[in-house]
């Protein structure tokens, strides 16, 4: 075996680093003791390296004091799946219709393979992660997700059936409860039982948006493919207000998977979630840069 011999640290580099420890110390001591969810996109997963760089951001939270809790995603990731199955996959609304042989890939992919390997990277990291679905500890409940159309010659209402996809009616706290108070950090997957114990696909966006509503998360960031909600000319909306984000939803400036999401933004702060924050999963310690710098990242969406 051959070893690298460390190279010493330079005056330079060390007042860099100090530098940022200084910059985010006041935002440490702000968060201490609070709650953060962080959404973790399918599309975000990018690179062996972003992953590595999500995972030492989430190990630094705790080790900072914070609390967090990721949810994962993971869509592109079972459309893969599906796909090398011969299955083929359909959304109505940004939803994936889920018959119950799909439910049984989704739960595979994202309580399997994605969240052993979310929990593995932190660990890799030096935190603890353990890896949890809806189902664990009774964590999620969740009843079927109904919708309908008007069909437009009959005006007739129908509704439409999306098979096993479910929205959480009840999170219960204990579980995270227990994690905040130790070094544990959970990640958990997008998938809970209904009252009968069928398995239910769930939105991520959406689960994310129960939990960190049921645990009055300080912040919820949501890490996705955009650097957050961008204005009519494609540039980066800083701040906004509910009834602005109502505004760019009405207008259509707001389209496709970001009104469902912004929706949920909405959804989490009337659950009392303090702060929303929109941003791109793709660059490099996103999470610290919005948390722990003056400048921030991202949209921060407020009530
Ligand atoms: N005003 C907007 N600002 C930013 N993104 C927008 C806007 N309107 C629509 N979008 C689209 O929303 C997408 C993000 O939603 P989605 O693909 O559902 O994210 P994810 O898969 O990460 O949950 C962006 O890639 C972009 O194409
Ligand atoms: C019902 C439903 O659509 N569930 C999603 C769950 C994964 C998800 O939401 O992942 P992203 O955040 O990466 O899009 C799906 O099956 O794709």
């Amino acid at each position: 075996m051959t070893t690298e011999p460390n190279t010493p640290e330079t005056d330079a580099d060390f007042h860099s680093r100090a530098r940022i420890i200084a910059e985010a110390l006041p935002y440490m001591l702000r968060y201490d003791d609070q709650t953060v969810v962080v959404k973790y996109g399918g599309h975000a997963m990018g690179s062996h390296a972003l992953s590595k760089a999500f995972a030492e951001d989430i190990t630094l939270l705790k080790l900072s004091g914070l609390n967090p809790v990721v949810v994962h995603g993971g869509g592109p990731q079972i459309g893969a799946m599906l796909d090398r199955l011969g299955i083929k996959s359909e959304f109505r609304d940004g939803l994936r219709v889920t018959d119950r042989a799909t439910v049984e890939i989704v739960e595979m992919v994202l309580a399997g393979s994605i969240n052993k390997e979310i929990v593995s990277a932190i660990n890799a990291a030096g935190g603890r992660a353990v890896g949890l679905s809806g189902k664990d500890g009774r964590m999620v409940t969740a009843t079927k997700v109904t919708r309908t159309t008007i069909d437009p010659n009959s005006n007739i209402e129908a509704v439409v059936d999306l098979g096993f996809v479910g929205e959480p009616t009840t999170v219960r706290r204990e579980v995270l409860d227990i994690m905040a108070r130790s070094e544990i950090i959970p990640v958990l997957a997008p998938v809970a039982p209904d009252e009968k114990g069928d398995t239910y696909n769930i939105n991520a966006d959406t689960f994310a948006g129960a939990v960190a509503g049921a645990l009055n998360a300080r912040r919820l960031l949501f890490l996705t493919d955009v650097p957050g909600v961008l204005d009519r000319d494609k540039n980066l909306i800083k701040e906004l207000s509910v009834a602005d984000a109502r505004r760019l939803i009405a207008d259509g400036t707001i389209s496709g998977g970001m009104i469902p999401k912004v929706e949920t933004c909405i959804e989490a702060l009337e659950r009392g979630v303090e702060g929303v924050v929109i941003l791109d999963g793709k660059v490099p310690h996103v999470v610290l840069l919005e948390l722990f710098t003056e400048r921030g990242a991202g949209t921060l969406i407020t009530p």
